[in-house]
């Protein structure tokens, strides 16, 4: 499986973004975009994902289900946790996964994983940010998805959590899975760096 990006323009409020983007990762490969604030590295998560359309350029997934769009085979998880504070921790995990459809793991296991078995009926709005953020990746492991677009995904996460998630991108990796993740800090995984824009 291969994920590239040709000639890509984004544009964002009229404004040009950036322009001629190519990048590609292949089946157990990270790519760690990086480039100063305002750059374009959420814009290309967002652009991968289908959430925005490019201005130019083309996106493929070569070796990818041909019955499924790009956007389909991938997992987006933004900055911000896209919770439900009223619903439980356990009932945040069950609505992304009818949501999201397709193969779904054991919810009750990927809670105990992240660490936060103690707490499936809390509601998700008393997590502390580092909880919300382990209920996000969660959701990565519930439905299983090749392509992992992780924006800032250790934000907020303590040394332990780090390693946990270290140590999951890498199992996602050795199943043939691809990450492309934007982030000013170390990713804690070998990746390649994609760089947006000039230097910081
Ligand atoms: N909805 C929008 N309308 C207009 N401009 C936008 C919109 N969203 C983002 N932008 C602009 O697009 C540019 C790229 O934003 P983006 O969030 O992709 O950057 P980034 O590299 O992820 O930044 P950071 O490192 O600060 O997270 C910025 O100049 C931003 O102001």
């Amino acid at each position: 499986m291969r994920l590239s990006g040709h000639g890509l323009r984004c544009v964002r409020g009229g404004r040009e973004v950036f322009a001629g983007l190519e990048f590609a990762a292949a089946s157990g490969e990270a790519v760690a975009v990086t480039g100063r604030n305002g750059s374009g590295k959420t814009s290309l998560l967002r652009l991968i994902a289908g959430l925005l359309v490019p201005a130019a350029g083309t996106i493929a997934l070569d070796g990818g289900d041909g019955e499924l769009t790009v956007p389909e085979q991938c997992h987006y998880l933004g900055h911000r946790d896209a919770l439900k504070p009223a619903l439980s921790v356990a009932e945040n995990l069950v609505f992304w996964a009818d949501f999201l459809g397709g193969d779904r793991g054991d919810a009750a296991e990927s809670l105990s994983t992240v660490g936060l078995d103690h707490a499936t009926h809390l509601p998700a709005g008393f997590l502390s940010a580092g909880q919300r953020r382990r209920l996000s990746l969660a959701r990565l492991l519930t439905i299983r998805r090749p392509v992992w677009l992780l924006d800032e995904p250790t934000n907020a996460l303590d040394v332990t959590g780090q390693a946990m998630f270290g140590g999951l991108m890498r199992e996602h990796l050795s199943r043939g899975g691809l990450i492309i993740a934007a982030t000013h800090a170390p990713l804690g995984i070998d990746s390649r760096e994609l760089r947006i824009g000039g230097a910081a």
